[in-house]
Parts: structure tokens; C-alpha cells; sequence
């Protein structure tokens, strides 16, 4: 019988993170939009690694921040703007000058499908206001202005069509159509944000649009919620959950309640006693980034450890692509999105469907080690610096019926003896550094 929510929080609290969102493990983050017209930021940090100042804020690495990169009026970004667009130059402009004249829904979600992922989340709504649905209560959206499609629904369609789930996210406290004083510290999202009760109105009514037209498996909210609809926010998430039985949503709602945390970058905690997604970019930025090129986004190595990394500590990891403003995707995020497809097409087993191993992850000198489990199966993935062969001793682990490969191109050996199993891998053909292994019956 399906379980109905009645508005409270108590209600709501009742509510249990879906087992098909603690399997898939991988998703696909898209922010695409007005930004990605101008797609310029500064190539700074990563989130977390400076302050949340105006050191940050006005170079802001995040070319979806454009409006507010050019609006404090200094940095690299407004200078870019008055060299390319002049000072006068409104943002809303993009507005008309974004055609994703060479988009293909069905494209798009089949390479996300040969990646591997099980669920795409796109931004509906950034704090630009924007929106890539036809809103009823805003004519600045994707329908009315620009590409003169809903991207929602027909990437919506896409992605279903190809047996994954769709997610949409939403800009809740920020809305630089309603209040756009400029942003200089991460307080200032909060405090210059609209206060008032009818932004507050607006954020739900399009809340609610979004939750009753695609009717999304996950709800992620951005930064925070408007305080002036807090009081509303048991209704709308038990509306939410009785029209999507297994939605999830994230833990950006002021504090007051989650079904799983979030990382972004470096910024955020984690433990692995609750669900959890990490969230980053292939490079610094989130939005397209026309200055970030094959050398400057993260490599098919370290994409394949955050994935293993992530995973191993109860996470999932929603990694971002920032499509051109044509609507393609750019060659090295195609490139890297095929590669982790490749990898998880032979190593998902112990991936996918998987639980935290009661042995938490090992790095060493020479290699690091990352565990997961799944019914009877002890999965060990390694992650070998040194050149092969490498003897890797698992204490007190035990491998009642042998130690098996994940990918035939890996060749090893082991034995079992009283105080563990000690694994030799004498090669790796596979073409990536991360090596898996499964002992059935393994602790
Ligand atoms: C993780 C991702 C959704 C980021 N959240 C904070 C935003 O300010 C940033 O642009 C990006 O959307």
C-alpha cells in the first residue's frame, strides 16, 4: 500500500532513502543555461580551497556565476564581460542569444547511459533565474526565450527512454530576477537574498510545477530555502514524496531536514554512517568554461578513484558536465565519460548494488585500497602506484573460495594463510590504474 504523507515534518521524516538511489551509485549533473553563452571564469580554486569571500566570490571559478562575477564590478570576470559584451551589456541578452541549435536529448542520454550513470540531474532553475521549463509564472524560460524548448521535458524523455532516472535541480534561496544585490561572502547568499513572502510564493509554486510535470526522482534544492516558506516546506516535500514514491532529495533545505548529505568539492562533511553524493565539475566549474581544456579537468584516473573513493564511503558521486550553448558537450568531457563507462562496464559488479565494507579504506605507500560488499562478496579495488608486481597484504581478510579478477586483463595470484590473504597482481592490461578483485565469501 503506498504510504501517504501527511505535510508535517514528522511525516515526513518517516520517509527512507529509495533502494534504487543507494544502488546506482553514479549520476550525471548538468548545468547548462544563459552562462553558457559568455562560458568564462577565472580558473581559480576549488571550492573549499580559499575562503568564501570576496577572495572567492570575485573570482569566482564557477562560470554559471557569471551575473554575479561581472556584478561586483571587479575581477577577471567583469573584465571579460567589458572586453567582450561592454559595460552596458545586460546579462538577460544571453537570453536571446542562447539557440542550442545543435541539441539532441536522445544524444545526450545516450552517452550518459554508455557512462554508466543510473540517474542525470539538470538544472532547472539557476540563481540567474532562468528557467528550462516552460513556468507559468515567469516568461523567462526556455519556451518563450532562447531555444524556444522545454529542455526539462524532452531531456526528461531522453533519459527515461534510455532506463535511467532524472532529477531536477533547483535554485531555491537565490534568484538574481528578484533580488540581485552582489554576492562578496558566502553570507551574503543568505542575506541578500529576496525576503520576501511572495519570492517565497514563487520558489514553491515552480517547486510544485516541476514535482507535478516530470514528476523528478530527485529533488535537489541549491544553497537554502526562502525563510519566508519555510513554514510551507512539510507541504511541498509530502507532496513531493506521495506524487514520487521513491524521490530522494538533498540536504540543502536551511538545515531542517535531508534524505542524504552533499559534498561539493571540498566543501561539506561526509561520514559513512548516512548517504551521502559528492558533486564537483570535471574542472573548476560547474557551467561551461571555454578557458578549461583537456589539460585542466580532471583526469580518467582520478575521475575512476573519486568514483571507487566515493562509493567505498557510502556515497554516490554526481559528476557535472557543462555543455556549450550550442548543446554540445565538449569533446574531453565525452572523452572522460566514455572512459569511466569503459571501466565500470567491466568493474560496476563491484560497484553497483553495493553496501559499505565493515573495512574501512586503506592508503598506503605503495598502493591504496578501497572496499565494498555486496550479499556474500568482499569486493577489493586497488589502486596501485608502484609498477607491478605488487604483493598487497589484506589482514584478516579470508577467501573461503579464491580470489577472482574483475577484468580478465588483470592477472594475480594469492594465498590464504591464518592472519590474511596476501594478493599478488602481476599485471594489469586493463588500461586503467584502478584494479578490481571479488572474494566470494570474503571478509
Ligand atoms: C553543486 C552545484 C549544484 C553547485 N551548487 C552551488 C552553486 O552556487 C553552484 O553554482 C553549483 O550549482
Amino acid at each position: 500500500m503506498k504510504k501517504h504523507y501527511s505535510g508535517t515534518w514528522d511525516s515526513v521524516r518517516t520517509h527512507e532513502v529509495p533502494d534504487w538511489y543507494e544502488d546506482c551509485k553514479f549520476g550525471i549533473f548538468i548545468h547548462w543555461g544563459l552562462y553558457s553563452v559568455p562560458a568564462y571564469a577565472p580558473r581559480t580554486w576549488e571550492l573549499g580551497e580559499v575562503p568564501g569571500d570576496e577572495t572567492w566570490f570575485c573570482n569566482n571559478p564557477y562560470a554559471e556565476w557569471y551575473y554575479n562575477s561581472v556584478n561586483v564590478g571587479q575581477g577577471p570576470s567583469y573584465e571579460h564581460h567589458k572586453k567582450v559584451y561592454g559595460e552596458d551589456f545586460a546579462y538577460e541578452n544571453f537570453a536571446d542569444m542562447w539557440k542550442a541549435e545543435k541539441w539532441d536529448p536522445d544524444e545526450w542520454a545516450e552517452l550518459f547511459k554508455e557512462a554508466g550513470a543510473g540517474y542525470v540531474v539538470l538544472v532547472t532553475k539557476h540563481h540567474d533565474g532562468f528557467c528550462l521549463f516552460p513556468s507559468e509564472y515567469t516568461d523567462y524560460n526556455s519556451v518563450k526565450r532562447g531555444p524556444k524548448r522545454d529542455i526539462t521535458g524532452e531531456l526528461t524523455r531522453a533519459v527515461r527512454n534510455q532506463g535511467m532516472r532524472m532529477g531536477t535541480y533547483y535554485s531555491g534561496i537565490i534568484d538574481w530576477r528578484f533580488a540581485n544585490d552582489p554576492i562578496y561572502r558566502e553570507e551574503d547568499n543568505f542575506d541578500n537574498a529576496c525576503p520576501t513572502a511572495a519570492y517565497a510564493d514563487y520558489a514553491y509554486m515552480q517547486s510544485k510545477e516541476l514535482i507535478d510535470r516530470y514528476e523528478p526522482s530527485v529533488f535537489w534544492n541549491d544553497i537554502g530555502w526562502p525563510r519566508q516558506g519555510v513554514n510551507a516546506l512539510p507541504g511541498l516535500l509530502s507532496h513531493y514524496y506521495n506524487t514520487v514514491e521513491e524521490g530522494v532529495v538533498n540536504d540543502r533545505f536551511n538545515g531542517l531536514y535531508h534524505d542524504y548529505t552533499t559534498k561539493e568539492y571540498k566543501y561539506g562533511e561526509s561520514t559513512r554512517d548516512e548517504k551521502w553524493e559528492m558533486c564537483r565539475g570535471m574542472g573548476l566549474s560547474f557551467g561551461y568554461n571555454a578557458e578549461e581544456g583537456d589539460d585542466k579537468i580532471i583526469s580518467v584516473p582520478e575521475f575512476i578513484r573519486l568514483l571507487v573513493e566515493t562509493v567505498s564511503n557510502n556515497g554516490n558521486l554526481l559528476i557535472n558536465i557543462g555543455p556549450k550553448a550550442d548543446g554540445t558537450i565538449p569533446q574531453e568531457q565525452v572523452k572522460r565519460l566514455k572512459q569511466i563507462g569503459k571501466w565500470l562496464k567491466v568493474n560496476g559488479e563491484g560497484i553497483y548494488g553495493t553496501r559499505c565494507s565493515k573495512r574501512e579504506n586503506e592508503l598506503r605507500e605503495d598502493v591504496d585500497l578501497f572496499y565494498t560488499r555486496k550479499e556474500d562478496d568482499l569486493f577489493v579495488f586497488a589502486d596501485v602506484k608502484e609498477k607491478l608486481p605488487q604483493e598487497i597484504f589484506i589482514k584478516g581478510a579470508k577467501a573461503p573460495e579464491g580470489v577472482i579478477a574483475l577484468d580478465e586483463n588483470v592477472e594475480l595470484t594469492y594465498r590464504t594463510e591464518q592472519e590474511g590473504v596476501y594478493l599478488n597482481i602481476l599485471k594489469n592490461e586493463s588500461g586503467f590504474r584502478m584494479a578490481g578483485v571479488r572474494i566470494p565469501g570474503g571478509e
